[in-house]
């Protein structure tokens, strides 16, 4: 690691009239180091598949450039073919040839020895071997996933660029598949570039996670920091799906209709305006004239997470699997006195109080 594979500066990028429709990227700033899995995270629409068809070639920039190998491929006035860039790519839908086999789907432009020696080598490395005669119509979707992914693999790319690969798949297949993929793209010494709305699986097995948000990239960081140290109120809710809470500052006071903070004043660098509270830091108690609502519940593990409308918001609320609340209950919220709750802006680390 750390020798810089791939170096995106200051890309933007708008589809049709720029001046109709607005940037769909702008200002994108992004390096791969070598051998590292990168996530692009974020909601729909927010640009992550056409940051990806910029650096596969398929989408020519209006601004900035693609560095791959300390060669420019894609600027305004240049666009190196896809084809010509040594990128492998894995795609949702597989994207495999139905009229060839296993075995000739992953072959399918190779002409070398030795390329036939490593297609040998992937089929044994993503179990498919015993599949190598059957046809794309004829495999589970996890294992027209692992043929996607060697046929992406055969040609020996160094970088290979994944477009939520595992979202048609079913949990378990998923689960497995993707702690597959950090081992595989190992073995083949090849970094990956890893498209997904799912903050679980960006967290779950990228080196780094990139939080994107209408065609900018909010903070691009490690697991561990985009879930202690979030840059924005947006990363926050978005990977971890904690509640921001507006905050009334009366003197001393920081208030919300659930508690109030406490707060070094020392640490406010800026006015703080929203708070940040994680679903275990709120309770909620069943209550006839309570100002929330129960909108509705999922099971979490050993917890229930609870939906609670209050006026226009939805906080999320996890409590005991015991609990007795039902959808449509109102109920008293409250903060849980002690838990910790951080401050935006700057992300200070505040004191709840019910
Ligand atoms: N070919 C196109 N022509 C015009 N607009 C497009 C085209 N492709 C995408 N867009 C628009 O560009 C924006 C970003 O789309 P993109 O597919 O990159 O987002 P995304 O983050 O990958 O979304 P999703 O997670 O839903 O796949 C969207 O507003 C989309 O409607």
């Amino acid at each position: 690691m750390n020798n810089v594979h791939l170096e995106v500066t200051n890309l933007s990028h708008g589809y049709g009239d720029i001046s109709d429709n607005g940037l769909t990227l702008s200002g994108i700033n992004l390096s791969l180091d070598q051998g590292e899995l990168l996530g692009l995270l974020g909601p729909s629409g927010c640009g992550k598949t056409t940051l990806l068809r910029i650096i596969a070639g398929f989408e020519k920039p209006c601004e900035g450039s693609v560095v791959y190998q300390n060669k420019n491929i894609s600027s305004p006035s240049y666009v190196l073919p896809p084809e010509r860039r040594g990128i492998g790519m894995v795609f949702q839908d597989y994207a495999l040839f139905p009229h060839l086999n296993v075995w000739k789907n992953i072959c399918f432009g190779l002409t070398k020895k030795h390329d036939m020696s490593r297609a040998n080598w992937l089929l044994e490395l993503l179990g498919l071997r015993e599949f190598r005669k059957r046809f794309p119509h004829e495999l589970s979707g996890g294992q027209r996933q692992r043929l996607g992914l060697a046929r992406a693999l055969a040609p020996s790319p160094s970088l290979v660029l994944l477009d939520e690969p595992f979202s048609s798949l079913d949990v378990e297949v998923r689960y497995r598949l993707r702690n597959e993929l950090s081992r595989v793209l190992n073995s083949c010494s090849a970094s990956g570039i890893l498209v997904t709305h799912d903050p679980q699986e960006a967290l779950g097995i990228c080196d780094r996670v990139a939080v994107m948000r209408k065609g900018s990239i909010e903070q691009c960081a490690s697991a561990i920091d985009l879930l202690t140290k979030p840059k924005t109120p947006f990363v926050g809710n978005f990977v971890s799906q904690n509640n921001l809470i507006n905050i009334v500052h009366k003197k001393d006071d920081f208030s919300t209709p659930f508690g109030s903070v406490i707060v070094k004043p020392y640490l406010l660098k800026a006015e703080p305006n929203i708070l940040m509270v994680d679903q275990d830091s709120i309770e909620i108690s069943y209550s006839e004239n309570g100002k929330g609502l129960i909108k509705s519940r999922e099971f979490n593990n050993n917890s229930w997470i609870f939906r609670v409308q209050y006026g226009e918001k939805i906080l999320r609320v996890s409590m005991p699997i015991d609990s007795d609340l039902c959808i449509g209950n109102n109920c008293d919220i409250k903060f849980i006195s002690g838990k910790y709750g951080y401050l935006f802006p700057g992300c200070i680390s505040c004191v709840l109080k019910s």
